[in-house]
């Protein structure tokens, strides 16, 4: 049963209901000149207007593509002994493509309508430079139906699934809070309490298990991500890194379900299935998992509410939370935006902290000089991390960039166009679904020397020149995505893993003693198998 506090936050025709927190409270402070300059801007941009060269381009029809069949489409390719996309990842099938049919191609003939491939950074810029002030993006079909079932309830579910008037409304009330690096520093001091817990918890499962992290560990990364977002959005320690966390207790649910949301998403939309005709059991079991996310994020908003009702915490403080933030200037922007936080924010960097432990295990030499920045900037193993430290990390940001290049969670970036436009002498129409294929160029030696290797030196001003990342187009390396739609956690993701990788690197050697980890793109990319680290505590 969802809380009957939820009513005091949103209406069903979504109006304000007023509260006597003695705070103003502004349903939607987007200033209105503002909205109609954006407004008009989208409008012109919308044109149906042909560029320059399109008479001479080929015709959308003619682009180089896998051949579908009738009926089966080219749903036949993932069927074995016939299917040539038979036991391939998602990235291999973009290589498979590029090698056979060039920079740019077309995939149609699955699930939903035809994807055009770029395999070119011009191509790339071509795209975002037209993508306008509202870029689209289009979301996942089962979270638009959720949000559709819900939409009395929670009026402002989901900012990855809004497009138009309606994301730039939502965006623009959240952007000045979560895009000021000032915001996201503020949560510095929360970010080492929560590493330290990290920290303690290798420690412990490191005696326990000979060395060697268990099965299990990447959970105990998703628990640190949750905990994480935990603080900035719903205020509050969900406490997800306490040892004995019971596996039916309301913390562990909520890791469960938002991993469940990425995994039934996936085995919705992106593999064939039936759901929007008849309810099958995948899509009952989405429907329970974001239920209890948004539940239990209900939850501890309301508790910050009553704080703020029984003036226990001060809205107009400077240094109020990004929940507290949000729910001065809107209450049903504060719910969604807890939950696209959630669902947004675990899953992702648990992933890209797991990466980043695997790559420094596997590369030695410079784990050692990410513990040498390390020891030179904190004093003692549990000094804790200031935004001066992190100001001076040069090495670190450059382990950041160089995992995030080899393992970003998103493979490519969707765009849907905006207006007609020309891709190596082909025509795009307006409407059309564009990806840009940037992990399969960030892995290809004609952008990235030596592109296979861990190679954090490429990032640094002091590196070598011949490695140097700015010997590249910038647009083949956009791990947060670009422009106005890009990702909106990215400052506060960067403050977690700043955070978390220097304390366990200043805390321990790891090792890597097992054969490569392989990855996988399933709703995101990352790897596949138990992340068995092998562990031993830093002497001084
Ligand atoms: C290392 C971690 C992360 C990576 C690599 C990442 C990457 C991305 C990418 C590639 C996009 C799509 C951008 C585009 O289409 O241009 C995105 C969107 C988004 N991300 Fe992240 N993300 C991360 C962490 C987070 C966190 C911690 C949060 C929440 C606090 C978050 C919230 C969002 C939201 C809400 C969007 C949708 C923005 C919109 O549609 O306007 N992400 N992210």
């Amino acid at each position: 049963m969802l809380s009957t506090k939820l009513f005091r936050l949103v209406s069903h025709n979504g109006t304000r209901i007023s509260m006597s927190t003695g705070v103003r409270i502004t349903e939607n402070p987007l200033d209105e000149k503002k909205f109609q300059h954006y407004k008009n801007l989208h409008e012109l941009e919308k044109s149906d207007a042909k560029p320059v060269g399109w008479g001479e381009a080929k015709p959308f029809k003619s682009i180089p593509r896998p051949k579908p069949v009738p009926i089966f489409g080219n749903i036949w390719r993932f069927l074995p002994k016939i299917g040539n996309f038979h036991g391939l990842d998602f990235v291999e099938i973009q290589k498979l493509i590029w090698d056979q049919h060039g920079d740019i191609a077309v995939l149609e003939g699955l699930n939903g309508p035809p994807i055009v491939m770029l395999f070119n950074p011009k191509y790339f810029e071509t795209l975002h430079r037209n993508e306008g002030v509202w870029p689209i993006r289009r979301g996942l079909a089962s979270l638009d139906y959720f949000r559709e079932m819900r939409k009395y309830t929670y009026p402002r579910f989901g900012m990855v699934q809004h497009q138009g008037e309606e994301w730039f409304k939502y965006r623009s009330v959240v952007n000045p809070i979560l895009m000021q690096p000032r915001n996201n520093l503020q949560y510095i001091d929360k970010m080492n309490l929560v590493a330290d817990e990290l920290v303690d918890n290798v420690k412990f499962l490191a005696e326990q298990h000979n060395g060697e992290m268990p099965d299990n560990f990447n959970n105990e990364l998703y628990k640190w991500s949750l905990e994480s977002v935990g603080v900035v959005t719903l205020d509050k320690h969900l406490g997800c890194l306490k040892r004995d966390l019971d596996s039916h207790s309301e913390t562990q649910q909520l890791i469960q379900s938002v991993l469940q949301v990425f995994e039934l998403t996936y085995k919705l939309d992106i593999l064939p299935s039936m759901y929007k005709y008849v309810s099958t059991s995948n899509w009952r079991k989405l429907v329970k998992a974001l239920d209890f996310i948004l539940k239990t994020n209900v939850k501890y908003i309301n508790q910050t509410l009553d704080k703020l009702q029984t003036k226990e915490i001060d809205i107009n403080d400077e240094t109020s939370s990004v929940l507290q933030k949000l729910l001065k200037l809107d209450r049903n922007v504060a719910v969604g935006m807890s939950i696209d936080m959630m669902l947004a924010g675990i899953d992702t960097t648990g992933r890209v902290l797991a990466a980043g432990l695997y790559y420094l295990s596997k590369n030695p030499e410079k784990q050692t000089q990410l513990r040498n920045e390390a020891v030179a900037l904190l004093q003692d193993k549990d000094t804790p991390i200031t935004k001066e430290i992190l100001a001076k990390a040069s090495y670190l940001q450059g382990v950041i960039k160089e995992v995030t290049r080899l393992a970003p969670i998103a493979v490519g970036n969707l765009r849907t166009t905006v207006k007609n436009l020309i891709f190596g002498g082909y025509q795009v129409p307006s409407g059309t679904d564009v990806f840009t294929c940037n992990l399969a160029l960030c892995t290809s030696d004609d952008y990235f020397p030596r592109a296979k290797e861990f190679l954090p030196e490429r990032w640094l001003a002091s590196g070598p020149k011949e490695l140097s990342h700015k010997n590249t187009n910038p647009f083949v390396f956009l791990p947060f995505g670009f422009g106005p739609r890009s990702c909106i956690g990215k400052r506060l993701a960067h403050v977690e893993l700043q955070t978390a990788l220097l304390k366990i690197i200043r805390n321990f050697e790891l090792q890597w003693p097992h054969e490569d980890m392989t990855f996988t793109t399933t709703a995101l990319y990352g790897i596949t198998q138990p992340l068995k680290l092998h562990v031993k505590c830093v002497n001084q």
